[in-house]
């Protein structure tokens, strides 16, 4: 499995003349860097710049290298980025492993597709809610299911979007640890965006506040 990195060199981000923030960072395979800052320092506008969905009000200068190649100005479907947010976001009608099977790259016969995304479920250990609507699984099957999604589409780095703000904080914890640990095992890069500290101490690794980047 690649060791993936993820590497922000010199990326400015402004609005008019104002810069939002100014950062430097890098991210290896399993490791997670938090952001975090107050309301309007530029949190979702970071994870935009990355998976490339910063609207053209932005000005974005430097450069966002995921493993060693220049990102910044690629279409979103060629980043190769996976996000999680605070939703888990699964579509209703479908089965969890229809809502798999949509996320997984194209090619394949259906039944290999199947089969990709039952090892997958197995794997963790979350076989029997193939079947499952999502709306019947818990919180924290969801976030999980949810995190199995984007790792189908073969992500080369993680960004989350305070994806366990919705949990309670005995499951929040428990979620957490369960990203954090399939980051680690996927060699992926992780930057996770989030108000509470729990999550930043959890995360184990380099704590950036925007307000100190300026
Ligand atoms: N599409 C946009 N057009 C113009 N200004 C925007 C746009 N999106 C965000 N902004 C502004 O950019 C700044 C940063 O916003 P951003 O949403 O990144 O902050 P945040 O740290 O994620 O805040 P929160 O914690 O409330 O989600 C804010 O001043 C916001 O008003």
């Amino acid at each position: 499995m690649a060791d993936h990195s993820l590497n922000l060199k010199d990326l400015t981000i402004s609005l008019g003349d104002q810069v939002l923030f100014h950062l430097n960072a890098e991210i290896k395979a399993g490791e997670v860097l938090t952001v975090m800052g107050p309301s309007g320092s530029g949190k979702s506008t970071l994870l935009n710049a990355i998976s490339g969905f910063l609207s053209p009000r932005f000005t974005c200068q430097g450069q966002i290298m995921l493993d060693g190649e220049d990102i910044t100005h690629k279409d979103p479907s060629a980043r190769h980025v996976g996000l999680m947010f605070q939703e888990p976001l699964l579509f209703p009608h479908m089965s969890v492993e229809e809502n798999l099977l949509f996320a997984l790259p194209r090619g394949g016969s259906k039944q290999e597709r199947c089969e990709k995304v039952r090892e997958k479920l197995r794997a963790v250990r979350l076989e029997e809610l193939g079947a499952r609507d999502p709306l019947t699984l818990s919180g924290g099957q969801q976030s999980r299911i949810a995190l199995m999604r984007v790792l189908l589409s073969n992500p080369k780095a993680l960004l989350l979007d305070e994806p366990f703000s919705s949990l309670d904080v005995d499951l929040r914890s428990r979620v957490r640890q369960f990203v954090f640990t399939q980051a680690r095992e996927n060699q992926l890069p992780v930057l996770m965006v989030t108000h509470d500290q729990a999550d930043a101490e959890a995360a184990n690794g380099p704590i950036i506040n925007l307000l100190n980047h300026k």
